[in-house]
């Protein structure tokens, strides 16, 4: 659905993107990942047929970006880091301006435009005015705006950067949303955990290079080896103090109130037997799993010592 060959960008003297290699299947979510001035935007602007690429190629649905901009165009909603707001429109009247640009027919209109403002819980700010907004109720305009013409492909950049929790939360199940509908799609973030749970595939890209690519527990596998995990005990936390400090898979134990935190070296079966080992023991476990910092020292793992040297 998405493919590109050896893509190259250049601004001036500055290498924004280098031999870029990606292929993202239908009905597939990928999270694309990198600190700021890594490459994203540069991508996502060349997927999207904004921005000439120097070297190499960009496929969406098949459609070569350079050769067939405007069945590209017709086949992705591109949703930019920031949010185009025009004076004096309301929500509606927005979605009804681009859906002149798409050429929806009037008939047609009011019933997809309705349908669009439920589908990202808007529908009670139709009347609304664009500019009155909150920021995460704009980006979820922007959202249904991608949608107007049914696109297959979805190029989303940075949606959540800027939102509180519950704005991400509610843009989190709008995609989830997205997902079940089999569209494919692009989305990125400086925020590793932000993607995690959404995301199918991942990319890393640091200095506009990909260094790491595949499903998440595969990147994080090669990025390490490790995993920072959490136990959470209701009982015997004295008892499951003292497994965790004689497994030898256990690293920087660190105890707290309710549980501990910990890096383990050891593979699955390993974990798997030290789950078992805390429960016959009688430790009461609430918690047994990846600590939510895990996504955070993965991408640092990565992308640590790129760009030195
Ligand atoms: N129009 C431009 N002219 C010159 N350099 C540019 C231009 N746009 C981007 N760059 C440079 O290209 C590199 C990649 O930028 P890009 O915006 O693609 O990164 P990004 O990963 O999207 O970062 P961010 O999260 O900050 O948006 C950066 O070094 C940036 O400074």
């Amino acid at each position: 659905m998405i493919n590109t060959v050896h893509l190259s960008k250049n601004y001036g003297k500055v290498q924004a993107l280098i031999d870029l290699q990606l292929s993202i299947e239908q009905g597939k979510v990928f999270g694309f990942i990198g600190p700021n001035g890594a490459g994203k935007s540069t991508t996502m602007m060349i997927l999207s047929t904004l921005l000439e690429p120097t070297e190499g190629e960009a496929f969406v649905c098949g459609y070569d970006v350079r050769k067939e901009p405007a069945a590209v165009r017709q086949s992705l909603g591109y949703m930019p880091d920031f949010f185009g707001v025009y004076d004096n429109l309301t929500a509606l009247e927005y979605l009804d301006f681009y859906a002149g640009a798409f050429k929806i027919p009037a008939g047609k209109r009011k019933r997809l435009l309705a349908d669009l403002l439920e589908l990202v819980n808007l529908s009670d700010k139709a009347e609304a005015y664009v500019d009155s907004l909150s920021r995460g109720m704009q980006q979820r305009l922007s959202l249904a705006r991608c949608l107007i013409h049914d696109p297959q492909v979805l190029i989303l950049d940075e949606p959540a950067s800027g939102l509180d929790p519950r704005a991400r939360i509610e843009l989190r199940e709008i995609l989830k949303q997205l997902r079940g509908m089999k569209k494919t799609i692009l989305i990125s973030s400086h925020i590793l955990p932000e993607l995690a749970e959404l995301c199918d595939e991942i990319g890393i890209i640091e200095k506009g290079r990909l260094i790491a690519c595949g499903a998440l527990d595969e990147v994080s596998i090669r990025a390490s080896g490790v995993t920072l995990m959490m136990v959470k005990t209701l009982s015997n936390h004295h008892r499951a103090a003292l497994l965790l400090s004689e497994n030898v898979f256990v690293e920087d134990l660190d105890e707290q109130m309710d549980g501990f935190r910990f890096r383990f070296v050891g593979s699955d079966t390993e974990k798997a037997a030290l789950l078992h080992d805390l429960v016959s023991a009688g430790v009461a476990v609430s918690y047994f799993g990846e600590s939510s910092e895990n996504l955070e020292a993965v991408f640092l793992a990565i992308t640590e010592g790129v760009g030195k040297g």
